[in-house]
């Protein structure tokens, strides 16, 4: 994971703007996969891409979901990823006709990494930062390299002081 704190900007999602964004990635995706019958499976990256990838799977109609796990590290800016849990070897294959879905694409070592693994996939997230782009095939919504995005399941609702405070 990117160290969120060097990022200038917050953008934080709430459960209802996840479930609009993942819908309109849905709508997106929607005829683009293999004339044949459209895509075969999804597969989620975990843990991050389980939410988007339920949404999007429940609107396509595709019932096989699968997951792959990934960690990466990032010893001196050098990012590295393992795969620590893979997907079905036989539905992959060379991930043709597979929807790989994730929540935001960053610096893209995540996705270069599954890529390399099943390189006839179509990659889809929700967010996008301009770093990771290259990787992706179809995203909806494009965020600064220097904001970091806050997820509804990383957060809490909590009190704020009034705008102008109290006596
Ligand atoms: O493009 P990258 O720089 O590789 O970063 C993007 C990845 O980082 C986050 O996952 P993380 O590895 O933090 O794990 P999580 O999904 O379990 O939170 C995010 O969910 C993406 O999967
Ligand atoms: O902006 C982000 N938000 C949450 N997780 C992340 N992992 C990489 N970048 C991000
Ligand atoms: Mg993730």
């Amino acid at each position: 994971m990117t160290d969120r704190l060097p990022h200038e900007k917050g953008f934080h999602i709430s459960w209802d703007q996840i479930h609009r964004d993942a819908r309109a990635l849905a709508w997106r995706l929607d005829g683009q996969g293999p004339d044949d019958g459209g895509w075969r499976a999804v597969v989620a990256i975990t843990r991050g891409g389980m939410a988007p990838a339920m949404i999007v799977s429940r609107e396509l109609d595709i019932r096989t979901v699968d997951t792959i796990s990934v960690r990466s590290y990032h010893h001196q800016d050098q990012g590295e990823a393992e795969v620590l849990k893979s997907p079905d070897a036989e539905l992959m294959g060379d991930g043709e006709g597979i929807l790989i879905v994730d929540d935001l694409v960053d610096s893209g070592k995540t996705l270069e990494l599954v890529r390399k693994l099943y390189p006839k996939a179509h990659f889809a997230t929700v967010y996008a930062k301009p770093q990771g782009r290259p990787t992706v095939d179809t995203f909806i919504t494009e965020v600064s390299q220097d904001t970091w995005i806050f997820f509804p399941w990383d957060m809490a609702l909590q009190y704020v002081e009034p705008y102008r405070g109290t006596d």
